[in-house]
């Protein structure tokens, strides 16, 4: 098998991989935020114009509009559908990633300019979207390159589907999946997703499970306009004091959800699934280390991962409409939003949640006696997702990762969400693997987000072997 020189072009290109993931970073494609949706569109037109260049057959689909919570609407960026090979006698892998990033600002304590990729004394390649997602997406792409231009036989065929909205709940994605299913993606044999993390900083690991998200939005007004507290301070009911009550209402400090009925459906812990947490490569100092302290909930690394794969979780995000700033303004804002989501398990169901929190919401701001107004939105949600890791696709992957890393892969889920997972799983009917390629201490959605100059390369080396891999399954 053609590695050895694949494994030596990899080590030699180290530096036009990063600067490809350079110019990646350059471009500030966060999809929340509606003043950089030009800079998502720029993003996908970067990969556009790297897999023509690579010589992979690309497509841009455009799937809809977004329709913003002030009434105004929004382009969504397209989705980029790319294809390299088309042999009918090997076996064809679709491959997703996302382009758009979580918001970054220098101000929320970044070293670094967070859209300039650094590379620091120990080999941190620092920047948004490091590690989630653009050094994987652009492994894809770096392996498409070094067959290339090494003239090695490229071991599958390679389906690509990259998205611009994952970071805000995949917005016409679904429909896409759905409409492409027996066309574009017809012919799939399996599915692997590279965005997510190793457990910790030393072991790779294989990833088949994945908690679902409902993320919501809770809207509190009163008066017509922001007021002077000096002047209504005590004479109005204030939406802000009624937020806090209200938030306050749903999660305690030891991270148990408050919210009525929300564990009902959480399927219960077997011996069989007990005995997956023996032996994993975990240590309570690497999350001392990911968090920057020791504030964990739980005394031991079994409950830490249970409480982060298995069951549900409710975090408390934000208040739009707050003063923020630094400074003592006396404003009593009119408006409020709290931002707030649920990380979901099998077999909570995401309509029952939604339910469960309005209902839970509506009694609690009852309670208040305010004349001020709620309103409860769910703005996204998606699904748990486990999969069953004994299928060859597995099987390859955990193949490649002995060959690369000489060490055989944990079998992890994780707490995050991808919905696309179970949506390419249900519409295509096929196995989907999740592939990291970071570090669990690499910060994505946190400041200072960055992806180990080792981890970038040998994942480059692990995406094409395990593609040789699932070349060499007879299934
Ligand atoms: C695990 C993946 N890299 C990721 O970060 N997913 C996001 C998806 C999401 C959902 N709503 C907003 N973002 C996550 O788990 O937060
Ligand atoms: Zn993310
Ligand atoms: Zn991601």
């Amino acid at each position: 098998m053609s590695v050895p020189k694949f494994f030596e072009y990899v080590d030699q290109h180290q530096t036009d991989f990063i600067d490809r993931l350079r110019k990646a970073v350059e471009i500030p494609s966060v999809s929340s935020e509606a003043a950089r949706r030009p800079d998502v569109v720029r993003m996908a037109e970067f990969l556009v114009s790297e897999l023509k260049n690579l010589g992979a057959s690309v497509e841009t689909r455009d799937v809809g509009i977004q329709k913003m919570h002030d009434g105004s609407s929004l382009n969504l960026p397209p989705v980029v559908l790319a294809t390299y090979g088309n042999d009918p006698s090997k076996k064809t892998v679709l491959v997703y990633g996302h382009y758009d990033v979580q918001p970054a600002m220098l101000e929320d304590g970044w070293n670094t300019d967070p859209f300039k990729l650094i590379e620091d004394d120990e080999g941190r390649l620092l920047g948004r979207g490091s590690t989630d997602d653009k050094g994987p997406i652009l492994g894809w792409l770096n392996v498409i390159e070094a067959h290339k231009n090494l003239g090695l036989d490229f071991p599958v065929n390679l389906k690509m589907c990259f998205e611009g909205m994952e970071e805000s709940g995949s917005e016409g994605l679904d429909d896409l999946i759905l409409l492409e299913a027996k066309k574009y993606f017809a012919d799939v044999d399996a599915v692997c997703i590279s965005d997510n993390y190793w457990l910790g900083t030393t072991k790779p690991c294989l990833t088949y499970g994945l908690r679902g998200v409902s993320y919501f939005h809770l809207t509190i007004k009163g008066p017509g306009r922001d007021l002077h507290s000096g002047v209504f301070g005590g004479t109005v009911h204030e939406p802000m004091t009624d937020l806090f009550k209200v938030m306050s209402t749903l999660v305690a400090p030891d991270g148990k959800i408050l919210v009525p009925g929300i564990y009902d459906k959480v399927a219960p812990l077997t011996d069989e699934e007990n005995k997956t947490y023996d032996n994993l490569a975990f240590e309570m100092n690497e999350l001392h280390s990911a968090v920057g302290s020791q504030v964990n909930i739980h005394k031991t690394e079994r409950e830490v991962l249970q409480h982060r794969w298995r069951y549900p979780s409710l975090s408390l995000h934000g208040v739009e409409g707050a003063f923020y700033n630094p400074g003592d303004k006396t404003v009593v804002p009119a408006k409020v939003i709290g931002k707030f989501s649920i990380r979901s398990v099998p077999d909570m169901e995401t309509e029952d949640i939604t339910a469960l929190v309005k209902k839970h919401i509506e009694s609690e701001f009852a309670k208040l006696g305010s004349k001020n107004t709620v309103h409860i939105e769910c703005s996204h949600a998606g699904k748990p997702w486990v999969a069953t890791p004994n299928h060859w696709n597995y099987v390859a992957a955990a193949k490649a990762v002995e060959k690369v890393f000489n060490v055989k892969p944990d079998m992890t889920r994780e707490g995050g969400s991808i919905p696309v997972t179970l949506s390419f799983q249900d519409a295509l009917g096929k196995n989907v693997l999740l592939l990291p390629m970071g570090r669990g201490d690499d910060g994505a959605h946190s400041i200072n987000e960055k992806l180990d100059r080792s981890n970038y390369i040998q994942g480059i080396k692990l995406l094409g072997t395990y593609l040789h891999e699932i070349a060499e399954i007879k299934a």
